[in-house]
């Protein structure tokens, strides 16, 4: 059974605010009753990052430790033919199987299904319901490498971050030079040079990646047992943890929630193929 949702709830520390508590109103929560769907989006707007790209939105205990309960009861509930043993992370995929001529949907379990509501009504997808959901499992030190996620989806991604934090690298894109008659050579650039920011992740809350942050950077999660929260994690604000910390990861399993269009087997093949750097 799936258990109502919950408000948001908890508190956190913002830059300039001093504590603050995140009150945002759940779906069904008696301050949503009287609101139209943009106060949702304003909502979200409260809880977008500073000083990075457009637009990444950070909202810490998105979900409540029950709801993380459940939500790990049912990834470890899923028969196992439903992972996918990686190199590195074990997978499991909701609500349809990439493929270059489109995605084959499938309806999403009731249980995802109402997370994936109650984050499109915060108007993460542009209006659109999300219907696409992996399922990511990382045991301490193991990570994804950089990548992109492909033209596959709608350009936002949201992830609900379960039984562990983990930072999130994002990484310039290997410059690519200027155009062959120049005749200038790429310089090269080791991973290190390309790492501009991280965010922390915290159990239970979630991240919507959108425009350039999403398109543009690429994304990735070192291979690691522990982190340090150092200059370069620039939520570490919205945190409960502060510059200077070492943190040891546990098991972390990760929702990335998103919305794939109809008929994205079309942009699939519009774009040019070094552009696939698909991670599954
Ligand atoms: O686990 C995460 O937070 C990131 C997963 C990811 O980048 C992906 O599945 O494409
Ligand atoms: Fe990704």
């Amino acid at each position: 059974m799936v258990p109502p949702l919950l408000p948001f709830h908890g508190s956190a520390t913002v830059p300039g605010g001093g504590p603050r508590r995140l009150d945002l109103p759940a779906i069904a929560g008696p301050s949503f009753e009287m609101e139209e769907p943009c106060a949702k989006i304003l909502a979200l707007e409260t809880f977008r990052l500073e000083q990075v790209p457009p637009t990444v939105y950070y909202i810490p205990n998105f979900i409540s430790e029950s709801e993380e309960a459940y939500l790990l009861h049912q990834v470890y509930a899923a028969p196992k033919p439903k992972w996918t043993q990686l190199s590195g992370r074990k997978l499991q995929n909701w609500g349809g199987l990439p493929h270059p001529k489109g995605m084959v949907l499938e309806k999403l379990p009731a249980w995802l299904q109402s997370y994936a509501e109650k984050i499109s009504s915060l108007g993460a997808f542009g209006g659109k319901l999300a219907n696409h959901v992996l399922v990511n499992e990382y045991l301490p030190g193991q990570g994804i490498m950089p990548h992109e996620d492909g033209p596959l989806y709608f350009p936002t991604v949201t992830t609900i971050s379960l039984g562990s934090h983990t930072l999130l690298d994002f990484y310039h894109p290997f410059s690519r030079g200027q155009h062959a008659d120049s005749e200038q050579v790429p310089t090269p650039q080791t991973e290190e040079q390309r790492h501009f920011l991280s965010l922390l992740l915290e159990p239970r809350s979630l991240l919507v990646l959108r425009e350039d942050m999403y398109v543009r950077y690429l994304h990735g999660i070192r291979p690691a047992a522990s982190d340090a929260i150092t200059e370069k994690v620039t939520n570490v604000a919205a945190c409960g943890a502060v510059l200077g910390d070492e943190l040891r990861r546990g098991t972390r399993v990760s929702l990335t929630i998103r919305h794939v269009p109809k008929g994205s087997a079309s942009g699939w093949k519009r774009l040019p193929e070094k552009l696939f750097i698909l991670p599954h």
